[in-house]
């Protein structure tokens, strides 16, 4: 499968094209907005999200409810647009009209793509960087996403996500018993977070943040279970899912780093405490008694749940002016900003969970028949029988 995205955060609307699902997929636009209004939530987020109300439309590729085995095109359309079409419009501008439209960006922020991408593409007016390097494109990403996760769900693979770290504090009780019940109660947190505790001394490291003109970053993880043992590849490593997956992380905005399992604790530790051991039972089939590695090894699912966490930075964009340098004047100036997300760590894990959700689906997709979806359940269901036995 594949899925480009295409659209500026100011534009008239996000779009993604996917391909390569299977024919005969139940899909509905419901199951694309549920989790486009998941990702809007999140605590420490700035005026934009009351703006937008993420709705997708499904424009080719479903009939009555179900996919064709073409192309689904999906259409996010963005609220904002109405203020900013004089900016943002494609016709050639008026002689005269660039002195009115008086926001052009010539000032770059650290920590963002202004600069490079200015210099990238030659843009002087560095508005042709920060509208495409936006985390709004993580809109449609999620569509994208939430297109895997139907199908992941059909096929009885489950995925979650959670915030286990803002600003420096952890959250420490996350004894969950099932994915249900960490959905469930990671769902009604502000900071999507299972340790109610923690999740207080979040919003109050958010605010304080905030208060001070600052931002925050911090770590989140995502589980997936009922994987079938053996997707990926040991034999290349452009078909390593470890490595998608990582990939896959470190694309969404502001991400800096990923981790499977236990980790980099792994370094730590001597190889008696990290390998996972394996056991086999009638009922089960093979299964690790622990899970230290996150359900991978050798580039491949080893059908216990995948766990990865990836690290937020804190969003570049500071009411605290951190020094810069005018393109134009080449004068030192101290950023100042009109509106920013203070910490957009519990947004980032839906994204999270979407981006993982598309890597896995994919190599769901090369691995097994995948023209129809009936054929590709049973193709499953024929694998996980023979791994049982094997
Ligand atoms: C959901 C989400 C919301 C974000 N909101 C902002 C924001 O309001 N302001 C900002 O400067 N950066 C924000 N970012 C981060 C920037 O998009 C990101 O730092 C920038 O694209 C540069 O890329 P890099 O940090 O990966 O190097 C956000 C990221 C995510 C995932
Ligand atoms: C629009 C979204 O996030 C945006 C990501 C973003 C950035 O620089 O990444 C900057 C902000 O954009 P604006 O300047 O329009 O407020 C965020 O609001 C979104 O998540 O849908």
């Amino acid at each position: 499968m594949r899925y480009l995205t295409a659209g500026e955060s100011h534009g008239p609307q996000l779009t993604t094209i996917i391909e390569g699902l299977p024919a005969g997929m139940p899909l509905v636009v419901e199951d694309i907005n549920t989790e486009l209004a998941r990702r809007q939530k999140g605590y420490g987020r700035g005026r934009r999200m009351q703006i937008e109300k993420d709705q997708a439309m499904i424009k080719s590729g479903v009939r009555h409810g179900k996919t064709l085995g073409s192309p689904v095109a999906l259409v996010v359309e963005n609220n904002d647009w109405k203020h900013w079409t004089k900016i943002m419009g494609v016709e050639p501008l008026d002689e005269g009209a660039e002195e009115e439209i008086k926001r052009k960006v010539t000032k770059p922020r650290p920590g963002h793509a202004d600069l490079n991408g200015g210099i990238k593409y030659g843009h002087r007016d560095m508005r042709n960087v920060l509208e495409r390097s936006s985390a709004r494109e993580t809109t449609v990403r999620v569509a994208a996403g939430a297109v895997a996760k139907k199908l992941l769900k059909l096929l009885g693979i489950e995925i979650a996500s959670h915030v286990i770290e803002i600003g420096g504090v952890k959250a420490n009780s996350i004894n969950f018993t099932s994915l249900k019940e960490l959905q469930e109660v990671t769902e009604a947190s502000p900071v999507r977070c299972f340790d109610q505790e923690a999740a207080e001394k979040m919003m109050k490291a958010i605010d304080d943040a905030k208060d001070n003109g600052d931002s925050i970053g911090g770590v989140v993880e995502v589980i997936v279970e009922g994987m079938p043992i053996g997707v990926g590849s040991y034999v290349h490593y452009d078909r390593k899912i470890d490595a998608k997956i990582a990939a896959a992380i470190v694309s969404i905005n502001a991400f800096k780093g990923v981790e499977f399992g236990i980790g980099f604790e792994a370094g730590r530790k001597f190889g008696s405490e990290v390998h996972d051991e394996i056991a086999w039972e009638a009922e089960k089939g093979y299964y690790r008694k622990t899970n230290r590695l996150g359900g991978l090894e050798g580039g491949m699912t080893n059908g216990m749940p995948i766990v990865v966490r990836g690290v937020m930075k804190p969003i570049p964009t500071l009411y605290k002016p951190l020094e810069s340098v005018d393109i134009e004047t080449k004068e030192v100036f101290a950023a100042s900003i009109e509106r920013s997300d203070s910490c957009a760590v519990p947004a980032a894990s839906v994204v999270a969970e979407a981006v993982v959700a598309w890597e896995v689906a994919s190599a769901i997709i090369d691995h097994f028949y995948s023209d129809r979806f009936d054929g590709l359940k049973a193709s499953i269901e024929e694998h996980q029988r023979y791994a049982k036995e094997f």
